[in-house]
């Protein structure tokens, strides 16, 4: 669905949120771009599930702000385009797949679509008369994804959506919500912890760390703004890179054996022909920036 405000999707300001006295989130500010694939990456406790639970209104900041095109998350037109799975697919265990669906439904009347939430089981052997507390892990993520999909909301907040499903699964559902979001423009931010199925996937991207966003923009721009250098460790230099490597661009930079390698911001130090200089992909980047050091500002805001 177009956006006559062209508010962003998600917008988060000096977000902050804590529980009791300690920081989940602190001065944290996003902006995606409605209609995007976003990945939410982040160490454990980084604060990813409490972004997407503001984000769908379950919590409220403690400092700062965030609106979903425009709005407070909470609010009835928040509400209505958003939807949210969270990383422990609650569902009621008593109720049949077929009744799932139903209350899908009969809680989002004339926007319900049936089809894109039938999708989701197509194929999967899932019986609608089946009891959502008898169904494996995936299969119980998969009737969940079901009712997001079912929604038909315009941003779909997913907590770690593949993190159950096998293999084949984790592929076909993944390339379900990909059709979803090319077919309707459906934004969607998903957070995960497998770097590498989010390369061919996501346009847009998030890294949080203690709480605060240490990276995030577009996958493109983002990885032609660094380069990822390999070669023979340098013996005359205590880190082992070129001399005519900025260190101040260098986000981290690793010694194995008598190899090189570093991700650094471009530009791309002097080809002397001793070093191998490429764009990086999504996985290197983020990896990188995940094994860079906190920054000393931080630490003593911390502190
Ligand atoms: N309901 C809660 N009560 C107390 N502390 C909480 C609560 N929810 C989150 N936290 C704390 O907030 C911090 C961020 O947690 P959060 O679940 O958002 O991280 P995450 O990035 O989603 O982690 P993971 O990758 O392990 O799922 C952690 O220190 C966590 O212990």
């Amino acid at each position: 669905m177009s956006d006559p405000t062209h508010a962003p999707a998600l917008r988060a300001t000096r977000l902050g949120r804590e529980f009791g006295g300690r920081r989940a989130l602190h001065a944290c500010d996003v902006e995606l771009p409605a209609g995007r694939v976003t990945a939410l990456v982040g160490p454990n406790g980084a604060g990813k599930s409490t972004l997407l639970q503001l984000a769908a209104g379950l919590l409220r900041p403690t400092s700062g702000e965030i609106r979903v095109f425009g709005e407070a998350p909470g609010t009835p037109g928040a509400r209505r385009r958003t939807a949210f799975l969270a990383q422990e697919k609650p569902l009621h265990a008593g109720f049949t797949v077929a009744d799932t669906l139903r209350m899908g439904r009969a809680l989002n009347r004339g926007r319900w679509d049936q089809d894109a939430a039938e999708q989701l089981l197509t194929g999967s052997g899932v019986r609608r008369d089946a009891r959502i507390g008898s169904l494996s892990g995936g299969n119980r993520t998969r009737v969940a994804l079901a009712l997001v999909l079912g929604k038909r909301a315009d941003l779909l907040l997913l907590d770690e959506p593949l993190a159950d499903l096998d293999p084949v699964a984790r592929h076909d559902v993944m390339a379900l919500l990909m059709t979803e979001a090319a077919e309707h423009g459906t934004g969607i931010v998903m957070s995960s912890h497998v770097l590498a199925e989010l390369e061919d996937v996501c346009d847009h991207v998030v890294l949080l760390k203690d709480g605060a966003a240490r990276l995030s923009g577009d996958v493109q721009e983002l990885r032609e703004a660094h380069t990822w250098i390999t070669g023979r460790a340098d013996p005359a230099e205590a880190d082992g890179l070129p001399r005519s490597v900025d260190r101040g661009a260098v986000v981290h930079s690793a010694v194995g054996g008598r190899q090189v390698t570093a991700l650094v911001r471009t530009p791309p130090p002097a080809d002397d022909g001793r070093w191998i200089t490429e764009t990086p992909s999504l996985e290197t980047l983020l990896l990188a920036h995940l094994r860079a050091p906190r920054p000393a500002a931080d630490e003593e805001a911390a502190a």
